[in-house]
């Protein structure tokens, strides 16, 4: 079986509760902590920022996945690696100086890549791909939790596993939007890795029974 990662999305957690929130999802199985940040600007949303991330970064040990969906996207870069962010991911529309932007997440130590929306082309890709340590196809429009999967996301994360594979390089590809028990095993036959789910789990009282299902559905591709 290939190395699947689950990634819940805290945009569905309850914030109220939110240190509490984070530990019981690791413990339910979580590979990794996705967080959404969203600035009224590129997208019609707002949610969380550095401050949010430091005060979570001590109550998990696995990685955090922060999913920027803000323009510009620079100056916002190094208070998230300090803030104990290990990925992070942009939107390439959304940064003027794109080969900048990923070389500034990786000279603050983390883990860095490119977010395409359902509309957004792969010709992106063609001259970064060995700075790219995650590709993230979103498979909804950003700025909501909680929305249907887009179908057409299967043949975009099946074009970019064929880009990775023919790289040779070890780059994840998550996929982040509507991801569900339901439809996890085709995102994974289409190439992804790494699954963002925020509403399937976060919207049910137990976490372990949601994860441990999709890890059933995963173990049969
Ligand atoms: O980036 C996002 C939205 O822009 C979220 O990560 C995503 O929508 C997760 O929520 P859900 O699993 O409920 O769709
Ligand atoms: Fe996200």
């Amino acid at each position: 079986m290939a190395n699947y990662r689950i990634a819940p999305s805290i945009l569905s957690a309850d914030f109220a509760r939110l240190g509490e929130e984070v530990r019981n999802v690791v413990t339910a199985g979580a590979d990794i902590i996705h967080f959404d940040v969203m600035d009224n600007h590129y997208v019609p949303n707002l949610t969380i920022g550095p401050l949010v991330c430091e005060a979570i970064r001590p109550h998990v040990q696995v990685p955090i996945d922060v999913h920027l969906m803000v323009k510009p996207v620079d100056r916002i870069i190094p208070d998230f690696a300090k803030a104990g962010a290990n990925i992070i991911t942009f939107h390439p529309e959304a940064s003027v100086h794109i080969d900048r932007s990923l070389q500034l997440i990786r000279d603050h130590g983390c883990k860095a890549g490119l977010v395409f929306n359902p509309a957004t082309p792969l010709h992106y890709l063609d001259h970064v791909m060995d700075r790219l340590d995650m590709i993230l196809i979103m498979s909804v429009n950003p700025g909501f939790g909680g929305q249907s999967f887009i179908p057409e996301a299967l043949s975009k994360i099946a074009a970019v596993r064929r880009r990775i594979d023919d790289s040779g390089r070890d780059i994840m590809l998550e996929v982040d939007g509507g991801i569900k028990i339901e439809n996890i095993a085709e995102a994974a036959r289409a190439g992804a890795d790494t699954f963002v789910a925020g509403s399937a789990i976060f919207g049910k009282p137990d976490y372990k029974t949601v994860i441990d299902a999709m890890r059933g559905q995963l173990a049969q591709v």
